[in-house]
């Protein structure tokens, strides 16, 4: 049996906090006598073959917190010290975290500044993928990869509802569309890559009790690319210059029950929403957006004519929940309509 001297940093389980600091007061054949950082007289009592989960401080920022880029670096690998220090980046901003050469993402839901500003990704575009854990590194060592060494390369992103991998997948596309584009200019396929999200989630997301923006379908995205004919020079780093050419994205398992029934607190499509917000606004005589108006009435004498009055359809009034919190659905409608007139190539 291991023997562990007096003042040993170790972590114990808590039934709110999860894991607690501790270290040990004795330990001997029978039993190991525990405190916790946080009430120096409190005393646990350990059974000798209880599992001993040893803590220590790695890498230090001025508050004293762990904040390794690469979870590989622990020194010791177990669940606590992953998620203190998951936890102690996630404090300071920090939400990438590697894991070898998986990148960890925390959902911090709220903006956080300069995170994915054009300029970030210009930066990260112009050099060779580093060991600096972010989505666009990521992203850059698979358009490295495409480049380089000529090879079909795979991003697979995956964590639970609302975890954050729509738009995680939407930063790696942006990255994707925008890398070779040494002169900053989006062509139109590029564009139009982009723009495929907001169309396919008018359709396919929906407000769910985890969720507002919950995508309640599966979709594989493939990405075209082809060689620009020029070298890599111009971005400031070696290698061949690809650009995308074109995309196909096949989508898969649409929740399709949620169209006839919603639970509480949950909305069907966003789109049904939108074009009813939509519609009622044309159908007012109020002039104080008639920009606005006039962008909808054009839409609606296409094909939304009927749809002012949401109470009117069943499959929308299940629920109680018609609005999202923060969102506008009109102006959600027309950045739809937008992109719709976008991806067919009319102008708006
Ligand atoms: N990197 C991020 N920065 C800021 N907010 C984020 C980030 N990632 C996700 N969010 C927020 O979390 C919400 C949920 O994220 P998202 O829709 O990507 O989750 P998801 O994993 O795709 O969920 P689902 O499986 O239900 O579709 C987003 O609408 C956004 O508000």
């Amino acid at each position: 049996m291991q023997t562990y001297a007096q003042g040993t940093e170790i972590w114990i389980k808590h039934e709110e906090e999860v894991w607690i600091q501790a270290e040990i007061v004795t330990a001997n054949d029978k039993e190991i006598i525990v405190k916790s950082n946080e009430d120096p007289n409190s005393r646990i009592v350990l059974g000798p073959h209880e599992p001993i989960f040893l803590r220590t401080s790695d890498v230090f920022t001025s508050e004293g917190l762990s904040v390794l880029d690469d979870l590989c670096q622990l020194t010791h690998l177990h669940e606590p010290a992953v998620l203190s220090s998951l936890q102690n980046r996630f404090d300071i901003d920090k939400i990438y975290t590697f894991t070898g050469p998986i990148l960890i993402a925390l959902n911090p839901f709220k903006g956080i500044p300069n995170l994915y500003d054009e300029d970030v990704l210009r930066s990260f575009m112009s050099t060779k993928p580093s060991s600096k854990p972010h989505v666009f590194n990521t992203a850059n060592a698979t358009y490295r990869g495409i480049c380089d060494r000529k090879k079909s390369q795979t991003v697979l992103i995956s964590g639970e509802s609302g975890a954050g991998k729509t738009e995680t997948t939407k930063f790696v596309m942006k990255f994707l569309a925008m890398a070779g584009a040494s002169d900053g200019e989006v062509t139109n396929v590029e564009k139009q890559v982009l723009e495929s999200n907001p169309l396919l989630e008018a359709f396919g997301n929906a407000r769910t009790l985890r969720n507002d923006n919950s995508s309640r379908f599966g979709k594989f995205i493939e990405l075209q690319f082809r060689s620009s004919g020029k070298d890599a020079a111009s971005l400031g780093v070696a290698g061949e210059n690809c650009r995308l050419c074109g995309a196909r994205i096949q989508t898969y398992l649409l929740e399709k029950v949620r169209v006839c029934d919603q639970q509480e607190g949950e909305r069907n499509y966003h789109l049904f929403y939108e074009a009813c917000a939509a519609a009622a606004l044309a159908s007012q005589s109020n002039y104080s957006y008639p920009q606005r108006i006039q962008n909808v009435k054009k839409e609606l004498t296409l094909n939304l004519e009927g749809f002012s009055d949401l109470s009117t359809f069943a499959y929308l009034t299940r629920s109680s929940c018609k609005t999202l919190k923060d969102v506008d659905d009109i102006e959600m409608f027309e950045r739809r309509i937008h992109v719709r007139h976008c991806l067919s190539g009319a102008k708006t």
